[in-house]
């Protein structure tokens, strides 16, 4: 059984509700469609009914048994409002600001939903940039206690099973942190690993990735990724993790022999933690048209509760493989 059969098999043994804000949008309609189909959630639409309703009958596609929630209907908005202005109070929000962030963005609406236990967990991004999404999370569900960061892992499933364990390796941070630091960096590693372990099953072992392995390099931005590893051992964390490595080092056993002879990770790496998201995101997009992997994700990591995030270019199975994952993320 592949992963995402796994993971479907585990949401259906325990139904949650996840919230698709992006109802205006064909692909989240026909992954509601299947979500319903292999019962592996239930789903909640945002958006006006009968809109909805004349959507999904023009796509020729089946949403009976999601419910549909209008914010403009909704009995509890006064609620969701007061809460929004309690949270962002810091921030002078004013409840005209919240009432209309309540009303006109779905996504805001829709972590509401979760934050205040109406959903389980929310999918979104197919119709709106990545950070759009965040904003929405971070600022409604917020970080899990003890964590600072949020993050992303994708989860790659590449074709011919070379690298990873069986062609499964997590990719991070490539959706959050344009510029992570040293403690960020270290956090990912910490963060992905315990994805690796809950959602893929996976023993971690993390490359921190660099253009330089063990020193062949000289440059600030290696000193940043050794730097990572340093925090990571001074946390005396429970995964295996090794930098800085060049990518080949990280996933090519002949080649991590060669450049890291030493290394517990080296050549036979499972988690793969980016420098930056330049070259997470770009890196991920790369593999994933190239070898046709599949790119699961982003997975978003530290919030409190799980929402998560799409590619606009996704496909309605990534919709639909995304709530599965997330409804297995609720605790
Ligand atoms: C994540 C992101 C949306 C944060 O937005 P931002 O405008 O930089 O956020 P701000 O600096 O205004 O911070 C807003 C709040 O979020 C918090 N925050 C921002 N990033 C955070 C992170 N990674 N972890 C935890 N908290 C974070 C801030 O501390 C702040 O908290 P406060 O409102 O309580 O003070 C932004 O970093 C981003 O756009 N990232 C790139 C997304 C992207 O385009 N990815 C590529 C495609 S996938
Ligand atoms: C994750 C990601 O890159 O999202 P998008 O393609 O929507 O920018």
């Amino acid at each position: 059984m592949g992963l995402i059969d796994k993971i479907k098999e585990k949401a259906k043994q325990n139904l949650r509700t996840i919230v698709l804000p992006e109802s205006e949008d064909e692909r989240v309609l026909k992954a509601t469609q299947i979500v319903l189909k292999d019962k592996t959630a239930k789903i909640v639409l945002i958006g006006n009914e009968e809109k909805i309703k004349a959507d999904a009958s023009k796509y020729s596609v089946n949403i009976d048994g999601a419910t549909i929630v209008d914010p403009s209907k909704f009995a509890n908005i006064d609620k969701y409002i007061d809460e929004l202005v309690e949270l962002r109070k810091s921030k002078n929000l004013s409840r005209d600001e919240a009432k209309n962030l309540m009303l006109t963005e779905p996504r805001f609406f829709g972590c509401m939903m979760v934050r205040l236990g109406d959903a389980d967990g929310l999918v979104a991004g197919s119709n709106s940039p990545t950070s759009d999404v965040l904003r929405a999370a971070i600022q409604v569900i917020k970080t899990a206690p003890g964590i600072n960061t949020v993050s992303s892992a994708f989860i790659m499933e590449t074709a011919d099973g070379k690298f990873g364990d069986n062609g499964l390796i997590l990719f991070a941070d490539c959706a959050v942190i344009p510029e992570p630091n040293s403690e960020q960096l270290a956090d990912i590693a910490s963060a992905t690993a315990a994805t690796a372990a809950s959602v893929v099953g996976l023993e971690p072992r993390v490359a921190m990735l660099s253009f330089s392995t063990k020193g062949s390099a000289s440059h600030p931005l290696v000193d940043k990724v050794t730097k990572a590893c340093q925090i990571l051992e001074d946390r005396k964390v429970d995964f295996a993790f090794d930098g800085e490595l060049q990518a080949d080092a990280a996933i090519v056993e002949s080649v991590g022999i060669k450049k890291a002879p030493n290394s517990k990770v080296a050549g036979r790496a499972n988690i793969l933690v980016f420098p930056d998201l330049q070259a997470g995101n770009i890196g991920y997009k790369l593999v994933q048209r190239f070898s046709n992997a599949e790119a699961h994700g982003p997975i978003i990591q530290g919030l409190n509760k799980p929402v998560n995030d799409l590619s606009r270019g996704c496909s309605v199975e990534d919709i639909s493989n995304l709530v599965a994952i997330t409804a297995t993320q609720i605790k």
